[in-house]
């Protein structure tokens, strides 16, 4: 790392510096960002924006005295290493290591951990009339990108927020035109032509000219000029939208220029009431084989070679390619179907969808609540929509799909990717919650397919269900050999039947391996199993109580949090039917998970063939003892 980042210990640090300083300073967060970035993997294009921008928000303000909330958190690199952990950076993303998020385990300066976007200035909203009840004369500042200001949570929070014009609150919108793929709608168009707007620029260009050209005054004039630059924005690019709201509009300001980021954040540090900052920046800033990558700017990067941005080792093809070519597929069958995604077209697989149907495929922007009510419009107009989202991200839409779409029995399926523990983005990121959340929802189809060929079977069959929402969950990363079943009971699959057998084995999911892995186990300590992938979760097949009655003990394995999840519906299905099989629920603890990769976490989740079999000898043996 390099010397003068390393010899800052704080934010404070940062004021004593001069100009010559602060450029080698932005020259030197650059370079660890893309060393760090290349070796470990992580946001890097959203990063790259920020350097000058977060370097202005430490000289202005003063963390932790003045709280800085980073609205997502995936662009809060350049803080932390503005606030002392700039030498941890070799261990980014690591277990144990620096989180990829604010953290508030890791330092006074970080507030929210939630990767979820658009909470930022709900949080701000909050802490700025904790200030104000507490007597604190302190600043709230929360940074919001482009894409999150495109989630209804942050509109919410800006309605509140102009309401007390007394509160010292600045929102910090980093404009820089993209979520992953541009930024989209009504909103989206707006920030565009006040950062494009064709009036300001030559105008400004014409008076650079005129003032500098030839003699040494016309320099120090324009400098001078330089904070009056925004006020000439605000003349030329009218900023109606936030200044209607009540909330005063400070830009737009060039978040690359770092002396205009500060004249801006302290004119707004002054004004002492809610104030927003426009800031507007290219994402991967600094690095030009980021900033020309038309998909999503190096937003989220594996580990790359710095010459050619490329990464370093291939993947081997996921889940999500699966769903990618299997929804072309069903959209050349089905006119009807339409696809929805929430500004993530590539990393949920609907681009091939878009490629070929543009106009069956909706971005709505960051904004899956929206994107789920669509859906249940689209369906009672006639249409089979497809939503396509992270599983996490599906949580804060579960009043959506309960009550806009299975209240009125709508026909429209979800893709959720990422379902189970993602690991890497830390514990708002793992998909451990929808199938306890979904299983509440009546009359709701659940699948969880065992590998390609089941997830391509069973999108199909969820597309067919045309009243009630359907649903199919994988996890993030390669999927495996197909998986053949050996026989059918009900709906379910037979993946082993080994004669005698004491334990039944339930695999939900990526999972079914793991039971087939715990089963060949058993079978070496002469313990026989049927192992069998129910394929729908919801509602569940009444093969698997049947099955169950034939055993001594029932093993249930899912990538789900334990609560609500396969097991507890298995356990709650037996006890209606007075089956007394006992039951070993097997998932993931109920807790936040610290970040690390997923298969260490589902390591120590015990979600491993020998540690399943481990647990069923201990089982089997305890239950003959007691029986
Ligand atoms: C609720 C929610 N949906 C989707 C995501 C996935 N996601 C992470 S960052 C991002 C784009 C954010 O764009 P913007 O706010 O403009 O920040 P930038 O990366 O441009 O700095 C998205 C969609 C998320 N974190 N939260
Ligand atoms: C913050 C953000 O962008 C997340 O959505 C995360 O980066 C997703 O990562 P993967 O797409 O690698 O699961
Ligand atoms: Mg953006």
């Amino acid at each position: 790392m390099a010397s003068l980042l390393r010899s800052l210990s704080g934010p404070a640090d940062l004021r004593d510096l001069g100009d010559d300083d602060l450029t080698h300073l932005a020259e030197e967060i650059r370079e660890l960002l893309l060393e760090s970035v290349a070796a470990n993997g992580g946001h890097l294009g959203p990063n790259l924006g920020v350097v000058e921008l977060t370097i202005a928000l430490h000289r202005v303000f003063d963390s932790p005295r003045d709280r800085l909330v980073w609205d997502t958190g995936h662009q809060s690199y350049v803080h932390k290493m503005l606030t002392g952990r700039a030498g941890e950076f070799d261990r980014l993303r690591h277990e144990g290591g620096l989180s990829g998020y604010p953290s508030r385990a890791e330092s006074e300066h970080d507030w929210v951990e939630n990767s979820h976007a658009s909470t930022s200035l709900s949080y701000a909203d909050g802490l700025a009339r904790a200030n104000a009840l507490t007597g604190r004369d302190d600043h709230v500042v929360a940074v919001i990108g482009d894409g999150a200001l495109t989630g209804g949570m942050a509109w919410e929070a800006l309605n509140n927020i102009a309401a007390d014009q007394s509160r010292r609150l600045v929102v910090v919108v980093n404009d820089n035109g993209r979520s992953y793929t541009p930024t989209v709608g009504g909103l989206a168009n707006k920030l565009t032509e006040i950062r494009t707007n064709p009036r300001y620029e030559p105008t400004l260009t014409a008076i650079r000219e005129r003032l500098t050209s030839g003699h040494r005054f016309g320099e120090v004039a324009y400098e001078a000029l330089h904070a009056v630059k925004k006020g000439m924005k605000d003349a030329l690019a009218p900023q109606g939208m936030f200044e209607d709201l009540g909330i005063k509009y400070i830009g737009p300001v060039d978040g690359h220029d770092r002396v205009a980021m500060e004249q801006a954040l302290a004119a707004a540090k002054r004004f002492g009431g809610p104030v927003l900052v426009h800031a507007i920046t290219t994402k991967g800033q600094g690095y030009d084989i980021a900033v020309a990558n038309e998909n999503d700017q190096m937003h989220q990067s594996t580990p790359f070679d710095r010459t050619t941005g490329e990464a370093t080792s291939v993947a081997p093809a996921g889940w999500t390619s699966v769903f990618r070519d299997e929804i072309v597929r069903i959209a050349d069958e089905r006119s009807d179907v339409v696809g929805l995604t929430a500004a993530m077209l590539y990393p949920v697989g609907l681009d091939a969808f878009a490629d070929k149907f543009p106009d069956r495929v909706f971005d709505v922007g960051i904004a899956e609540q929206h994107a789920v009510t669509s859906a249940a419009g689209l369906a009672m107009g006639g249409l089979h929509p497809v939503v396509a989202v992270y599983a996490t991200f599906i949580n804060r839409a579960f009043d959506q799909v309960l009550l806009d779409v299975a209240l009125h029995r709508c026909g429209v399926t979800f893709v959720l990717d990422r379902a189970g523990v993602t690991g890497d983005d830390g514990a708002s990121h793992n998909g451990m919650w929808d199938l306890s959340l979904l299983q509440l929802v009546p009359g709701i189809h659940i699948a969880a397919p065992r590998d390609g060929a089941r997830l391509r079977e069973l999108l199909r069959e969820a597309v067919a269900i045309d009243d009630a929402p359907s649903v199919v969950r994988f996890a993030k990363g390669p999927v495996g050999e197909d998986i053949a079943a050996i026989d059918h009971v009900g709906g379910v699959d037979v993946l082993r039947r080994d004669a005698e057998p004491d334990v039944l084995l339930v695999g939900a999911g990526t999972m079914a391996a793991v039971a087939l892995d715990t089963a060949e186990r058993l079978a070496a300590d002469g313990i026989g199993c049927t192992v069998i992938d129910p394929r729908w979760i919801a509602p569940l097949d009444p093969a698997v109580v049947e099955l169950a009655a034939g055993h001594r003990l029932i093993v249930s394995v899912e990538d789900n949090g334990r609560q609500g999840g396969v097991g507890s519906t298995i356990a709650c299905a037996l006890l209606d039917a007075g089956v007394r099989t006992p039951v070993r629920i097997h998932g993931v603890d109920q807790r936040f998970l610290d970040h690390a990769k997923r298969a260490v976490i589902l390591e120590r989740q015990g979600l491993t063939g020998p540690a399943i079999a481990a647990d069923t000898v201990t089982s089997l043996h305890g239950n003959i003892a007691r029986q």
